[in-house]
């Protein structure tokens, strides 16, 4: 090849999110399989692990980061901003997509006009996360970026009694270097966890609610997903941002 040719823009973003929306889902659901690069998902990656330890926070089955820092009564206290590698590519791409060909970005309406939170979970291949809500702390926008293996998420109904289905209603597979996002009921009327299990199985077109937009549904033939560990990026935006915490940023300092 000629080392004058620049090279390939390795990353097709849509046109616009209403290309990459679920069918299946209730307003709204999308995912965009090629979302980072495995160059920027290996360099994501890198700087997940070389936080500095007192950045993690050990559970029993997981681990996870909050950047910049913990909500402190669901509240950002706005220390520091995002750093670099939060933030490109994963944000400036989320705000490069209109969501149709007449509306703006998905953040357009939120508070902030953009993420200003994100949440890293790390996943060992057996660990998941109870079905759960996110909350009133954050604009109910959901952007999850995958990296390093596939899993299915889980969205669930309460009963009538409000006790959780413990059937899922949707499955949605998400590979590594994709971004989900929900939205709307999604976020408000559905609970949402992975199952602590090695591997994900029965996956078809039948069952995963995105197999039509998956990128690889071939590896998946035989209805089986192996798992390996598995980080999340969860960027969303917290509604309420407190001044004070730059002058409370002291107390709450990370490294
Ligand atoms: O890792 C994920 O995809 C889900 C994480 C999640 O639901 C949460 O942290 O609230
Ligand atoms: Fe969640």
């Amino acid at each position: 090849m000629d080392p004058n040719t620049p090279p390939l823009p390795r990353i097709n973003l849509p046109a616009s999110l209403e290309h990459r929306r679920i069918p299946a889902l209730p307003p709204a659901a999308y995912y965009i399989a090629d979302f980072v690069s495995e160059e920027e998902e290996r360099a994501i990656l890198q700087k997940v692990e070389t936080a500095p330890k007192a950045r993690w926070r050990q559970l029993t089955h997981r681990r996870l980061q909050t950047w910049p820092s913990d909500l402190v009564k669901s509240t950002l206290l706005d220390s520091q901003p995002l750093p670099d590698w939060l933030s490109q590519p994963a944000i400036t791409r989320i705000l490069s997509i209109p969501l149709s060909d007449s509306e703006p970005h998905i953040f357009a309406s939120s508070p902030h006009g953009q993420p200003n939170h994100v949440l890293i979970n790390e996943y060992p291949p057996s660990a998941g996360i109870m079905p759960h809500k996110d909350g009133s702390a954050y604009h109910p926008t959901v952007c999850t970026v995958s990296l390093g293996s596939s899993l299915c998420l889980n969205l669930y109904k309460s009963k009538e009694d409000g006790a959780l289905d413990p059937e899922p209603v949707w499955r949605i597979l998400q590979e590594p270097r994709s971004l989900l996002i929900t939205t709307g009921e999604l976020y408000d009327e559905y609970l949402h966890g992975i199952d602590s299990i090695p591997a994900d199985v029965n996956l078809s077109e039948q069952s995963i609610a995105n197999w039509g937009l998956l990128r690889s549904p071939s590896r998946y033939k035989d209805g089986r997903n192996e798992r390996q560990i598995r980080i999340s990026l969860t960027y969303r935006d917290v509604l309420k941002v407190s001044k004070l915490g730059s002058k409370l940023g002291a107390f709450f300092k990370r490294p």
